[in-house]
């Protein structure tokens, strides 16, 4: 069985490991030489994991034919703005129908849309399968070592869930399936904007009671705000949900945290946002939310990314704005808001 994986970054790597783990022969996409000739000659991807050795039958190509030709599964695993791009230059090469697993979190460049709804926009049912998001807490440097991991498989149709859980399982990567797929996917692009939240109270020198308050928080507006959705109440105190706000909120190896911890750092998000060259989908995740809170829900409270989106567009000085969330009128734990 083949499985051809979209990317040559540090969760394309990962999961490659993983599948190839699992027997599958896997071939990876990739634009970028240094990543490609990294993993076909020096069997490393030195730019993501300085002390990983891969298998020799991990392979990589600039070739997406190649890639397609053969693959039962194609995994996404290349950050959401070229998602749609990428779909589009599969699509010609598709000969059989296909499983498409993804694993990116966030939102079309164009559309606005989750990603399980960009794919069912590129391509016919006749030419895939029920889509599928394995989605979780799960960072790739971790996976990439075999440390124990669980995460979603999340589909509409729990029979092709459970063919990609069982094709992801193994002794370090536990897989649980899960069916509602609205509720997956915003928990899991809503994270990351709470984890430039947690970033930018680490930069600016607060600690571990600071942050358990914005990760409980946070779950709270990233819940009622995926239940304005359509997403059930009881995913996001799943893995998809709780676990990755978790993990993306308190853990250095996240590009989430760390841009908002370099934002705390200089009280100021202009430097980043001018620099920045790394896959931090939570910097677009939160305009396309905020953006429409506003449009669509003008009532809807969400103070946290409220906040982070004035950061990050409007030139918000974050030490202001945490003073600013700590000193809204006074309220009750409650759920609804
Ligand atoms: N890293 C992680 O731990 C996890 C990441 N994710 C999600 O996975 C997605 C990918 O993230 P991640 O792997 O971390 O990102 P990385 O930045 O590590 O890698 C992205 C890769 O995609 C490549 N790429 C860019 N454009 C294209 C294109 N048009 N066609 C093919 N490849 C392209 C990049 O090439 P180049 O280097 O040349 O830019 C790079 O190899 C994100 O949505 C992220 O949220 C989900 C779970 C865990
Ligand atoms: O989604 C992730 C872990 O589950 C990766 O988080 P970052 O994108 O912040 O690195």
């Amino acid at each position: 069985m083949k499985a051809a994986i979209l990317g040559t970054g540090s969760w394309a790597t990962g999961l490659a490991r993983v599948l190839n783990d699992n027997g599958v022969e896997v071939l990876m996409y990739g634009v970028d030489d240094r990543e490609i000739d990294d993993i076909n000659i020096r069997h490393c991807n030195y730019k993501y994991f300085k002390n990983v050795k891969l298998e020799e039958n991990i392979r990589a190509t600039k070739n997406l034919a190649d890639v397609i030709d053969g693959a039962s599964y194609i995994i996404i695993t290349v950050p959401t703005q070229f998602v749609r791009s990428v779909l589009e230059q599969v699509k010609p090469l598709l000969k059989t129908k296909v499983t498409i697993i993804n694993a990116a979190k966030g939102f079309d460049m164009n559309t606005n849309m989750r990603i399980s709804d960009t794919i069912r926009s590129v391509f016919t049912n006749s030419e895939i399968n029920p889509v599928v998001s394995l989605i979780g807490p799960s960072h790739a440097e971790e996976v990439v070592i075999r440390m124990l991991t669980a995460v979603c498989a999340v589909s509409l149709d729990e029979k092709t869930a459970q063919d990609v859980q069982k094709l992801f399982s193994n002794d370090y990567l536990r897989v649980y399936t899960l069916t509602d797929e609205i509720g997956a996917e915003y928990g899991a692009a809503y994270k990351n904007v709470i984890a430039v939240a947690s970033g930018i109270l680490k930069g600016l020198g607060y600690g571990d009671n600071s942050r358990a308050a914005l990760i409980t928080r946070g779950l709270v507006e990233m819940t009622r705000y995926g239940m304005l959705k359509g997403g059930k109440a009881e995913t996001f105190f799943g893995l998809t949900g709780v676990g990755d706000l978790i993990v993306t909120c308190s853990s250095e190896h996240s590009r989430n945290f760390q841009a908002g911890k370099e934002i705390g750092l200089s009280d100021n998000a202009s430097d980043f946002m001018a620099g920045n060259q790394k896959t931090v989908e939570g910097i677009r995740t939160c305009k396309v939310i905020h953006d429409d809170i506003l449009k669509n829900y003008p009532e809807f409270e969400a103070p946290i990314t409220n906040c982070v989106y004035e950061v990050l567009y409007e030139n918000g000085k974050p030490s202001e704005k945490v003073k600013e969330l700590m000193n809204r009128t006074l309220k009750s734990e409650s759920i609804k808001g």
